[in-house]
C-alpha cells in the first residue's frame, strides 16, 4: 500500500525517539512491499522556535492531508513560561481537537522478561494486560468557562470546567465495549460519581450502552479506588474506561507497572485520520544524552500499522521484533536490570530493526 505519514518529532527525546520508529517502518515498508512517504512538521516548542506558534497552520494541513500522524513529544522547561494558549501542550490540544480524536487507546501489558524492572512485585504485576480508553476531546482539558481572573478583593481565582454531554460519552463507552469483546469482555468504568454530577451523567450513559453489549461484563469504579486498585491487584482489569483526565492520570499509574513509562505506546482515533504517539512526554531531564527508551514509540508505529493501515501482519512483525530484542537482553537505562545489555536509544532501534522477521 501506498501511505502519507505526517512525521511530527517535537521536543526533547521526541527528536530521538521518531526517528528510531521512522527507521523501523522503513524497514517493514520495504520488506512487505509498502511505500510510506513521510512528511516532518513542526510542533511544540521546536515550532515556537521557528515560526513562533506551537501548532502552525502548515503542520495542521500536513497531519489533516496525511493518512496518518506520528508523534514524539511536546513540551519542556524553556518554553514554561510562555502563556498558556501559546505554549507547545496547546499543540497536542489543538491536533486532537482538530483531527476529531476522542478515543484514545492505552495498551498497559507486561512484557515477562521486565517483570524485574517494575517497582512492584513479580507476583503482583505478571500477567498484566489492560487497555486504558481515554476520552481525549472533551472533559475538563476543554470545558468552558475557563480561565484566570482578578478578584475584586484583591488575589485571583483560576477555574475550569468538567464537562461532558450524552453524546461524548456515549461515542467513548462504544469504542470501550467494542474493544473488550475483542479481548476479555470486561468494561471498569472510572468516574468519581460520589460527587460530581458530570461523573454521575458518565455512569448513567455508560450503563446505558452497556445494554447494547450484554456478553461483556460492567463495573463501576471510583478513581481514587481505582488508582489504589491498580497497585493492589491490577490483573483484575481488562478495558478501563476513563474521562480525558482521569486516563491521563491512570495511564502513566499503569505505565509503571509494567516497568517503565517509555514503553507505552497510544493510538488516538475518531475520525479519519489518527495521531500514534508514546504517552510519555518531553522527558527534559534525559533529551540528547542518546538513554531514552524509544520502545514506546516503536510500539506506537506498530499500532498505526494496524489501526490506521489493518496492516495486522507488518504490526505483529514490529511486536516480535520487540519481543525478541527484549528476550535477548538489550536494556535502555528506564528499564536496565543487573546481567543485561545496557543498550543507547539508537542501539535499540538497531537492534529491533534487526530482529524484525525476514
Ligand atoms: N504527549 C506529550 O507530548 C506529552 C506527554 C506528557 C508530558 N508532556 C510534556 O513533557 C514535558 C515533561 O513532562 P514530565 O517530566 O512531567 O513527563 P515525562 O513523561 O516527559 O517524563 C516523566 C519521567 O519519565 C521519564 N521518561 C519519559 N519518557 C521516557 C523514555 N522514553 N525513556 C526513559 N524514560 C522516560 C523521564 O525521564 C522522567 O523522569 C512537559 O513539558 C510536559 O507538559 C508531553
Ligand atoms: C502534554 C499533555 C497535554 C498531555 C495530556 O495531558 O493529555 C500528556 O500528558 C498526555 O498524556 O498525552
Ligand atoms: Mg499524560
Amino acid at each position: 500500500m501506498n501511505a502519507k505519514i505526517a512525521v511530527l518529532a517535537g521536543d526533547g527525546v521526541g527528536r530521538e525517539i521518531v526517528p528510531e520508529a521512522v527507521k523501523v517502518l522503513k524497514v517493514v515498508a520495504e520488506r512487505h512491499g509498502h511505500t510510506f512517504e513521510f512528511i516532518p512538521g513542526n510542533v511544540g516548542g521546536h515550532a515556537i522556535d521557528k515560526v513562533g506558534v506551537p501548532l502552525p497552520a502548515e503542520t495542521l494541513a500536513i497531519a489533516k492531508h496525511s493518512d496518518a500522524v506520528l508523534l514524539g513529544a511536546v513540551g519542556g522547561p524553556k518554553w514554561e513560561g510562555l502563556e498558556y494558549s501559546l505554549r507547545p501542550e496547546r499543540a497536542l490540544l489543538g491536533l486532537r481537537e482538530q483531527l476529531g480524536l476522542y478515543a484514545n487507546l492505552r495498551p498497559a501489558k507486561l512484557y515477562p522478561m521486565l517483570a524485574d524492572a517494575s517497582t512492584l512485585r513479580r507476583d503482583v504485576i505478571e500477567g498484566i494486560d489492560m487497555l486504558v480508553i481515554r476520552e481525549l476531546t472533551g472533559g475538563i482539558y476543554f470545558g468552558k468557562p475557563k480561565g484566570i481572573e482578578p478578584l475584586p478583593g484583591g488575589g485571583e481565582r483560576g477555574f475550569n470546567t468538567e464537562v461532558y454531554t450524552t453524546e461524548e460519552i456515549r461515542r467513548i463507552a462504544v469504542v470501550a465495549f467494542d474493544a473488550a469483546r475483542k479481548r476479555r469482555k470486561k468494561v471498569t468504568s472510572v468516574d468519581k460519581a460520589n460527587v460530581l454530577e458530570s461523573s454521575e451523567l458518565w455512569r448513567r450513559v455508560v450503563t446505558d450502552v452497556h445494554r447494547g453489549y450484554p456478553d461483556v461484563a460492567l463495573s463501576h469504579i471510583y478513581v481514587d479506588n481505582c488508582a489504589m486498585q491498580l497497585v493492589r491487584n491490577p490483573r483484575q482489569f481488562d478495558v478501563l474506561l476513563c474521562n480525558n483526565i482521569f486516563g491521563d492520570i491512570l495511564s502513566d499509574e499503569a505505565a509503571m507497572l509494567t516497568g517503565s513509562i517509555g514503553m507505552l505506546p497510544s493510538a488516538s482515533v475518531g475520525a479519519k485520520v489518527g495521531l500514534f504517539e508514546p504517552i510519555h512526554g518531553s522527558a527534559p531531564d534525559i533529551a540528547g544524552k542518546n538513554i531514552a527508551n524509544p520502545i514506546a514509540t516503536i510500539a506506537s508505529a506498530a499500532m498505526m500499522l494496524s489501526y490506521a493501515f489493518q496492516l495486522d501482519k507488518e504490526a505483529a512483525a514490529i511486536e516480535q521484533a520487540i519481543v525478541k530484542t527484549l528476550e535477548l537482553g538489550f536494556r535502555t537505562k528506564d528499564i536496565h536490570a543487573e546481567g543485561m545489555q545496557l543498550v543507547g536509544t539508537v542501539e535499540m532501534g538497531d537492534a529491533i530493526v534487526r530482529n524484525l522477521p525476514s
